[in-house]
């Protein structure tokens, strides 16, 4: 994920919606000239903090706003002593508006415009002013050419308000986009910085919120928001008398014959995630392994529907699905807890046979789709998922009347309201086997103690997120039952056990 600042705000705009913002800002009486004035200095402020001994840059200008922010922060550098120039792709005479006004006084600055072609000769640090949240649709010549340009450079580069080529809807690339190695934003966040193919390109990110009017941003609608301290729900704490019939009995059913460890590992997140009790049913043969690793599970052999059903009956939360397989054993256990009206935890092979039609999603369900199982409940690929990760989202949980957690970078907390919450957290090293069944079982502990789904789901990933943040710095090689103490210490952190 981009190397994020801990004081950035909670919403998350798409491109409609920062547009809007701007403008009500502007009709408000800052005008868009002042917007882009804050904007360039802003953008250069953090430029020289990154850079300081630089010395040089080389702005990319393309024809709208966002090439008016590059034009003014040219002035700003030209002013301050750096050998400055400005690419300009397209022609600079066709600027319009306040961009022309921001040429201009590039121009008076004495900054050197130079129409860009392909052998121009690049120097200190590249300034992608090209595209901004106007982009419309995919990158077209010759601004395609420029950003190949820019990233193969090799040259450090600032983003100007978004990587050129990314939607900030999506976060995908259209066509190709800027890697950065740090990118400045504007007044709001916009969602395509934090999700899609965002994380490979924003680089360390800079917010200024240009000093906009806080009540007049506060009305603007909002399609998302962050995870952060303060975005998701806590846990109450304990009182002293506490005992483990108040913090929820948890099962977890999976475990097919060859895929014991996927079950074992979601109930173990449970346990070590606080869930006052939990049950594990699964296949006769991986009950002494379970009771051997963990003997405060109560792991039960069940060898059928109605023996696994006398035990979902008892419990208060279900996590179903881990290692839970796709033949008749697990069609059957899957088949009896669909009916049941209880919070439950949808992973792994439930998503597949659910997307198989062998089954309807249960009335109280999370479902925690990774894209490729997303793809299969939507009836379409991959790449269609990824293009658009939050429409799939907000899709699949209007589909199933579910909560739906859409793993992968930037995963996405969605409700059938269109509810969407959104995880700027996490590393690759969790790109692993057993992180999901972690993820599952963690959901279903902060269901049983007491979180409604979207809060329980939210929480959990964030902890998640941020536990495999804390120990992906140390390198690859992560094993996803390393983080249960992590998770619990970040807990402690957000909720701690004891009132103050
Ligand atoms: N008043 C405002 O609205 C403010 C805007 N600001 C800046 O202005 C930007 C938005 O400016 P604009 O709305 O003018 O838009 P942009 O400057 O982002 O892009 C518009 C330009 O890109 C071209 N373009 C669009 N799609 C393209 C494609 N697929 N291939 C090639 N060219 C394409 C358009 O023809 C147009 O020339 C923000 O990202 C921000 O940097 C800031 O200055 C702050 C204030
Ligand atoms: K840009």
């Amino acid at each position: 994920m981009p190397d994020i600042q801990e004081n950035l705000p909670l919403p998350l705009y798409n491109a409609a919606q920062v547009r809007e913002l701007d403008a009500r800002l502007i009709a408000a009486g800052t005008s868009g000239f002042e917007l882009m004035r804050r904007a360039a200095h802003a953008a250069w402020r953090a430029l020289r903090r990154r850079w300081p001994e630089a010395g040089a840059a080389t702005v990319f200008a393309g024809r709208g706003n966002n090439a008016g922010d590059g034009y003014l922060l040219a002035a700003l550098a030209q002013r301050a002593g750096w050998r400055v120039r400005v690419l300009a792709v397209g022609d600079p005479q066709q600027l319009q508006g306040d961009a022309a006004l921001a040429r201009d006084e590039a121009r008076q600055a004495g900054v050197a415009i130079e129409p860009w072609s392909e052998c121009a000769a690049l120097d200190g640090v590249l300034v992608d002013a090209l595209l901004g949240t106007g982009l419309g649709g995919s990158v077209r010549e010759p601004y395609a050419q420029a950003i190949r340009q820019i990233n193969a450079s090799g040259l450090p580069v600032l983003a100007v308000d978004i990587p050129s080529g990314l939607s900030a809807d999506t976060g995908c690339a259209l066509g190709v986009a800027v890697r950065a190695g740090l990118t400045v934003t504007f007044i709001g966040l916009k969602l395509g910085l934090f999700t899609g193919e965002a994380p490979d390109h924003v680089g360390a990110l800079v917010f200024d919120d240009l000093a906009a009017d806080p009540y007049i941003v506060a009305a603007q609608p909002v399609s998302t928001r962050r995870l952060a301290v303060g975005g998701v729900a806590c846990l109450a704490p304990r009182p002293r008398t506490a005992h483990k019939g108040h913090f929820g009995h948890v099962l977890v059913v999976g475990g097919d014959l060859g895929l014991g460890g996927a079950a074992l590992l979601s109930a173990e997140s449970a346990l070590r995630a606080g869930a006052g009790l939990v049950s594990l049913a699964t296949r006769d043969v991986h009950v002494p392994a379970a009771l051997a690793r963990r003997p405060e599970l109560m792991s039960r052999g069940v060898e059928s529907a109605n023996q696994a059903l006398a035990l979902m009956t008892g419990a208060d939360v279900l996590v179903v699905g881990p290692g839970l397989g796709q033949e008749a054993w697990g069609r059957s256990l899957l088949s009896a807890a669909a009916g049941l009206d209880r919070p439950q935890v949808w992973d792994a092979d439930a998503l597949n046979l659910l997307a198989a039609g062998a089954v309807g999603a249960p009335a109280r369900g999370v479902l925690t789709p990774h894209p490729g199982e997303a793809a299969r409940l939507l009836g379409s690929d991959i790449g269609a998922v990824q293009a658009d990760r939050p429409a799939a989202a907000v899709a699949l949980a209007r589909r199933h009347g579910a909560v739906v957690v859409l793993k992968g970078a930037g995963s996405l907390v969605a409700d059938p309201q269109g509810r969407l919450a959104l995880c700027d957290h996490g590393h690759p090293a969790m790109a692993g086997a057993g992180f999901g069944d972690v993820l599952a079982g963690l959901v279903g502990a902060l269901l049983a103690q007491g979180l409604e789904p979207f809060e329980a789901a939210s929480l959990a990933v964030w902890l998640h997120a941020r536990a495999g943040e804390r120990l992906g710095a140390q390198g690859r090689g992560l094993a996803a039952s390393d983080l249960f103490p992590a998770i619990r210490q970040l807990l402690e952190e957000h909720s701690p056990c004891l009132p103050n």
